[in-house]
Protein backbone atom coordinates (compact mmCIF):
# COMPACT_ATOMS: atom_id res chain seq x y z
CA UNK A 1 0.00 0.00 0.00
CA UNK A 2 1.56 3.21 -1.33
CA UNK A 3 0.01 6.51 0.95
CA UNK A 4 -0.62 9.43 -1.93
CA UNK A 5 -2.31 11.93 -0.35
CA UNK A 6 -0.13 14.92 -1.18
CA UNK A 7 1.46 17.44 0.90
CA UNK A 8 2.15 15.43 3.58
CA UNK A 9 -0.09 12.33 3.99
CA UNK A 10 -1.94 13.63 6.54
CA UNK A 11 -4.19 11.46 8.48
CA UNK A 12 -7.93 13.00 7.04
CA UNK A 13 -11.01 10.69 8.40
CA UNK A 14 -11.18 10.38 4.33
CA UNK A 15 -7.90 8.71 4.50
CA UNK A 16 -8.47 6.72 7.07
CA UNK A 17 -11.59 5.44 5.88
CA UNK A 18 -9.96 4.51 2.83
CA UNK A 19 -7.40 2.90 4.60
CA UNK A 20 -9.29 0.99 6.74
CA UNK A 21 -10.71 0.09 3.55
CA UNK A 22 -8.22 -1.30 1.94
CA UNK A 23 -6.77 -3.56 4.66
CA UNK A 24 -9.93 -4.97 5.24
CA UNK A 25 -9.69 -5.74 2.02
CA UNK A 26 -6.90 -7.50 2.33
CA UNK A 27 -7.22 -8.73 5.15
CA UNK A 28 -10.31 -10.67 3.33
CA UNK A 29 -8.30 -11.68 0.11
CA UNK A 30 -6.57 -15.10 1.19
CA UNK A 31 -4.06 -14.86 -1.41
CA UNK A 32 -3.05 -11.86 0.32
CA UNK A 33 -1.02 -12.53 3.21
CA UNK A 34 1.12 -9.58 3.67
CA UNK A 35 1.15 -5.98 3.03
CA UNK A 36 4.27 -3.57 3.05
CA UNK A 37 2.68 -0.03 3.27
CA UNK A 38 5.35 3.12 1.93
CA UNK A 39 4.53 6.36 1.00
CA UNK A 40 4.35 7.76 -2.53
CA UNK A 41 4.75 11.48 -1.50
CA UNK A 42 8.23 12.46 -1.09
CA UNK A 43 10.56 12.73 2.10
CA UNK A 44 6.93 12.30 4.13
CA UNK A 45 5.71 8.87 5.34
CA UNK A 46 2.58 10.61 6.91
CA UNK A 47 2.80 13.80 8.91
CA UNK A 48 -0.12 12.10 11.40
CA UNK A 49 -3.86 13.09 12.16
CA UNK A 50 -4.67 15.86 9.84
CA UNK A 51 -5.00 18.83 12.85
CA UNK A 52 -7.68 20.57 10.93
CA UNK A 53 -10.24 17.71 11.64
CA UNK A 54 -9.59 18.49 15.23
CA UNK A 55 -9.61 22.40 15.29
CA UNK A 56 -13.45 24.04 14.78
CA UNK A 57 -15.06 21.26 13.95
CA UNK A 58 -18.48 19.40 15.59
CA UNK A 59 -18.59 17.42 18.45
CA UNK A 60 -20.33 14.77 15.60
CA UNK A 61 -17.31 15.58 13.74
CA UNK A 62 -14.48 14.85 16.02
CA UNK A 63 -16.91 11.81 17.24
CA UNK A 64 -16.76 10.40 13.72
CA UNK A 65 -13.03 11.05 13.28
CA UNK A 66 -11.66 9.56 16.35
CA UNK A 67 -13.78 6.05 15.28
CA UNK A 68 -12.01 6.29 12.52
CA UNK A 69 -8.45 6.66 13.96
CA UNK A 70 -9.77 3.74 16.34
CA UNK A 71 -10.68 1.60 13.15
CA UNK A 72 -7.43 1.93 11.46
CA UNK A 73 -5.62 1.07 14.28
CA UNK A 74 -7.91 -2.25 15.16
CA UNK A 75 -7.33 -3.19 11.95
CA UNK A 76 -3.48 -2.66 11.37
CA UNK A 77 -2.25 -3.53 15.03
CA UNK A 78 -5.21 -6.45 15.16
CA UNK A 79 -4.10 -7.60 11.38
CA UNK A 80 -3.57 -11.27 10.78
CA UNK A 81 -1.32 -10.67 7.30
CA UNK A 82 2.46 -9.80 7.74
CA UNK A 83 2.86 -6.06 8.04
CA UNK A 84 6.22 -4.32 7.22
CA UNK A 85 6.33 -0.18 7.34
CA UNK A 86 8.96 0.92 4.47
CA UNK A 87 9.39 4.52 6.34
CA UNK A 88 10.39 6.80 3.52
CA UNK A 89 10.27 10.08 5.38
CA UNK A 90 9.13 11.97 8.61
CA UNK A 91 6.76 10.45 9.96
CA UNK A 92 5.24 12.23 13.37
CA UNK A 93 2.38 10.99 15.88
CA UNK A 94 -0.09 9.05 14.20
CA UNK A 95 2.03 8.54 10.99
CA UNK A 96 4.48 6.70 13.73
CA UNK A 97 1.79 4.71 14.91
CA UNK A 98 1.02 3.73 11.61
CA UNK A 99 4.58 2.96 11.53
CA UNK A 100 4.66 1.35 15.23
CA UNK A 101 1.97 -0.91 14.57
CA UNK A 102 3.50 -3.04 11.82
CA UNK A 103 5.13 -6.13 12.64
CA UNK A 104 8.53 -4.76 10.95
CA UNK A 105 9.73 -0.95 10.44
CA UNK A 106 12.20 -0.49 7.85
CA UNK A 107 13.67 3.23 7.83
CA UNK A 108 15.67 5.10 4.90
CA UNK A 109 18.95 6.05 6.46
CA UNK A 110 18.28 9.64 6.06
CA UNK A 111 19.13 12.33 9.01
CA UNK A 112 16.53 14.62 8.22
CA UNK A 113 13.75 11.63 8.60
CA UNK A 114 12.51 11.55 11.81
CA UNK A 115 9.85 9.81 13.70
CA UNK A 116 8.10 9.54 17.12
CA UNK A 117 4.91 10.50 19.05
CA UNK A 118 5.27 14.09 19.32
CA UNK A 119 2.01 15.01 20.83
CA UNK A 120 2.94 16.93 24.08
CA UNK A 121 4.68 19.13 21.72
CA UNK A 122 1.56 20.63 20.28
CA UNK A 123 -0.05 20.58 23.89
CA UNK A 124 -2.12 17.35 23.85
CA UNK A 125 -1.99 13.82 24.83
CA UNK A 126 -0.86 10.72 23.19
CA UNK A 127 -3.87 8.26 23.99
CA UNK A 128 -3.23 5.16 26.18
CA UNK A 129 -3.58 2.85 23.55
CA UNK A 130 -0.89 4.73 21.06
CA UNK A 131 1.42 4.66 24.38
CA UNK A 132 0.68 1.05 24.77
CA UNK A 133 1.75 -0.06 20.97
CA UNK A 134 4.64 2.59 21.40
CA UNK A 135 5.51 0.73 25.18
CA UNK A 136 5.32 -3.01 23.12
CA UNK A 137 7.80 -1.69 20.55
CA UNK A 138 10.75 0.06 22.88
CA UNK A 139 9.92 -0.58 26.62
CA UNK A 140 8.89 1.63 29.36
CA UNK A 141 11.46 3.49 30.10
CA UNK A 142 12.50 4.76 25.88
CA UNK A 143 8.78 5.75 25.79
CA UNK A 144 8.33 7.56 28.93
CA UNK A 145 10.89 9.61 28.34
CA UNK A 146 10.10 9.85 24.71
CA UNK A 147 5.85 10.85 25.24
CA UNK A 148 6.80 13.25 28.19
CA UNK A 149 9.40 15.11 25.94
CA UNK A 150 7.27 14.65 22.47
CA UNK A 151 10.64 13.93 20.91
CA UNK A 152 11.00 13.28 17.26
CA UNK A 153 13.92 10.88 16.87
CA UNK A 154 16.45 11.24 13.56
CA UNK A 155 16.39 7.84 11.78
CA UNK A 156 19.32 7.36 13.23
CA UNK A 157 18.35 7.33 16.78
CA UNK A 158 15.19 6.16 15.93
CA UNK A 159 17.50 2.76 15.00
CA UNK A 160 19.32 3.14 18.27
CA UNK A 161 16.22 3.20 20.66
CA UNK A 162 14.44 0.49 18.65
CA UNK A 163 11.38 2.53 17.37
CA UNK A 164 12.60 1.22 13.89
CA UNK A 165 14.08 -2.21 13.09
CA UNK A 166 16.89 -1.11 10.29
CA UNK A 167 17.79 1.56 8.51
CA UNK A 168 18.75 1.14 4.94
CA UNK A 169 19.89 3.55 1.65
CA UNK A 170 16.77 4.90 0.71
CA UNK A 171 16.72 3.71 -3.08
CA UNK A 172 17.19 0.00 -1.38
CA UNK A 173 13.82 0.57 0.89
CA UNK A 174 11.76 -1.71 -0.90
CA UNK A 175 14.06 -4.33 -1.70
CA UNK A 176 14.98 -5.17 1.95
CA UNK A 177 10.99 -4.67 2.40
CA UNK A 178 10.63 -7.13 0.07
CA UNK A 179 13.17 -9.59 1.58
CA UNK A 180 12.02 -9.27 5.08
CA UNK A 181 8.74 -9.95 3.87
CA UNK A 182 9.83 -13.28 2.31
CA UNK A 183 11.53 -14.57 5.62
CA UNK A 184 8.29 -13.52 7.57
CA UNK A 185 6.29 -15.14 4.96
CA UNK A 186 8.12 -18.76 4.87
CA UNK A 187 6.71 -19.60 8.65
CA UNK A 188 3.44 -20.88 8.39
CA UNK A 189 0.59 -18.79 9.13
CA UNK A 190 -1.26 -20.10 11.92
CA UNK A 191 1.50 -20.16 13.99
CA UNK A 192 3.00 -16.66 13.58
CA UNK A 193 -0.69 -15.15 13.75
CA UNK A 194 -1.10 -16.97 16.75
CA UNK A 195 2.03 -15.64 18.18
CA UNK A 196 0.87 -12.38 16.80
CA UNK A 197 -2.59 -12.38 18.68
CA UNK A 198 -0.47 -13.95 22.03
CA UNK A 199 1.66 -10.51 22.10
CA UNK A 200 -1.04 -8.38 20.80
CA UNK A 201 -4.36 -9.08 22.36
CA UNK A 202 -4.58 -7.14 25.56
CA UNK A 203 -3.98 -3.85 24.02
CA UNK A 204 -6.41 -4.37 21.66
CA UNK A 205 -8.65 -5.77 24.09
CA UNK A 206 -8.59 -3.18 26.17
CA UNK A 207 -8.96 -0.32 23.21
CA UNK A 208 -12.50 -2.82 22.08
CA UNK A 209 -13.83 -2.64 26.16
CA UNK A 210 -12.88 0.91 26.42
CA UNK A 211 -14.15 2.36 22.94
CA UNK A 212 -16.66 4.60 23.58
CA UNK A 213 -15.57 6.17 26.99
CA UNK A 214 -11.92 6.62 24.72
CA UNK A 215 -14.28 8.23 22.33
CA UNK A 216 -15.93 10.81 24.79
CA UNK A 217 -12.26 11.36 26.39
CA UNK A 218 -11.18 12.54 22.89
CA UNK A 219 -14.10 14.84 22.45
CA UNK A 220 -13.99 16.40 25.76
CA UNK A 221 -10.42 17.14 25.50
CA UNK A 222 -10.16 18.28 22.07
CA UNK A 223 -13.54 20.59 22.25
CA UNK A 224 -11.88 22.44 25.22
CA UNK A 225 -10.76 26.31 24.32
CA UNK A 226 -7.19 25.74 25.59
CA UNK A 227 -6.46 22.57 23.51
CA UNK A 228 -7.69 24.38 20.35
CA UNK A 229 -5.71 27.39 21.24
CA UNK A 230 -2.56 25.11 20.82
CA UNK A 231 -3.94 23.23 17.96
CA UNK A 232 -3.99 26.72 15.93
CA UNK A 233 -1.03 27.98 17.34
CA UNK A 234 0.35 24.89 16.25
CA UNK A 235 -0.75 25.10 12.61
CA UNK A 236 0.33 28.91 12.38
CA UNK A 237 3.80 28.01 13.26
CA UNK A 238 3.63 25.22 10.70
CA UNK A 239 3.00 27.98 8.36
CA UNK A 240 5.26 30.27 8.95
CA UNK A 241 8.31 27.77 9.43
CA UNK A 242 7.48 27.48 5.71
CA UNK A 243 7.51 31.29 4.80
C1 LIG B 1 -6.02 12.10 31.50
C2 LIG B 1 -5.67 12.41 30.10
C3 LIG B 1 -6.86 12.39 29.20
C4 LIG B 1 -6.36 12.35 27.81
C5 LIG B 1 -7.44 12.14 26.84
C6 LIG B 1 -6.78 11.92 25.52
C7 LIG B 1 -7.74 12.12 24.46
C8 LIG B 1 -7.17 12.41 23.12
C9 LIG B 1 -6.00 13.23 22.92
C10 LIG B 1 -5.84 13.71 21.51
C11 LIG B 1 -4.80 12.96 20.82
C12 LIG B 1 -4.71 13.35 19.39
C13 LIG B 1 -3.60 12.67 18.72
C14 LIG B 1 -2.97 13.22 17.68
C15 LIG B 1 -1.90 12.57 16.96
C16 LIG B 1 -1.42 13.31 15.72
O1 LIG B 1 -1.11 12.69 14.76
S1 LIG B 1 -1.39 15.02 15.75
C17 LIG B 1 -0.53 15.50 14.29
C18 LIG B 1 0.92 15.65 14.58
N1 LIG B 1 1.65 15.98 13.38
C19 LIG B 1 2.66 16.79 13.37
O2 LIG B 1 3.07 17.36 14.37
C20 LIG B 1 3.30 17.05 12.04
C21 LIG B 1 3.22 18.47 11.64
N2 LIG B 1 3.84 18.67 10.33
C22 LIG B 1 5.17 18.79 10.15
O3 LIG B 1 5.97 18.70 11.04
C23 LIG B 1 5.61 19.04 8.74
O4 LIG B 1 4.51 19.49 8.00
C24 LIG B 1 6.23 17.82 8.04
C25 LIG B 1 7.60 17.51 8.66
C26 LIG B 1 5.31 16.61 8.10
C27 LIG B 1 6.44 18.16 6.53
O5 LIG B 1 7.20 19.33 6.43
P1 LIG B 1 7.25 20.11 5.03
O6 LIG B 1 7.54 19.17 3.93
O7 LIG B 1 8.16 21.27 5.23
O8 LIG B 1 5.74 20.58 4.78
P2 LIG B 1 4.96 21.80 5.47
O9 LIG B 1 5.18 23.02 4.66
O10 LIG B 1 5.27 21.88 6.92
O11 LIG B 1 3.44 21.30 5.32
C28 LIG B 1 2.73 21.38 4.06
C29 LIG B 1 1.29 21.71 4.36
O12 LIG B 1 0.70 20.63 5.12
C30 LIG B 1 0.15 21.16 6.35
N3 LIG B 1 0.27 20.11 7.38
C31 LIG B 1 1.38 19.52 7.81
N4 LIG B 1 1.10 18.57 8.73
C32 LIG B 1 -0.23 18.58 8.89
C33 LIG B 1 -1.13 17.82 9.70
N5 LIG B 1 -0.70 16.87 10.54
N6 LIG B 1 -2.44 18.09 9.62
C34 LIG B 1 -2.90 19.06 8.78
N7 LIG B 1 -2.10 19.81 7.97
C35 LIG B 1 -0.77 19.55 8.04
C36 LIG B 1 0.99 22.38 6.64
O13 LIG B 1 0.33 23.25 7.50
C37 LIG B 1 1.15 22.95 5.24
O14 LIG B 1 -0.07 23.59 4.88
P3 LIG B 1 -0.08 24.90 3.95
O15 LIG B 1 0.55 24.49 2.66
O16 LIG B 1 0.74 25.94 4.67
O17 LIG B 1 -1.52 25.27 3.82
Amino acid sequence: MKFKSPPVNSLSLEFLTEFSIGLEKLENNRACRGVIITSAVPKIFSSGLDITEMCGKSVEHYGEFWRAVQEMWLRLYGSNMVTVAAVNGSSPAGGCLIALSCDYRIMAENPKFSIGLNEAQLGIVAPFWFKDTFVNVVGHRIAERSLQLGSLHPAPEAQRLGLVDELVPEEKLMEKAAAVMAQWLALPDHARQLTKTMMRKAVLDRLVAHREEDIKNFITFVSKESIQKSLRMYMEMLKKRKS
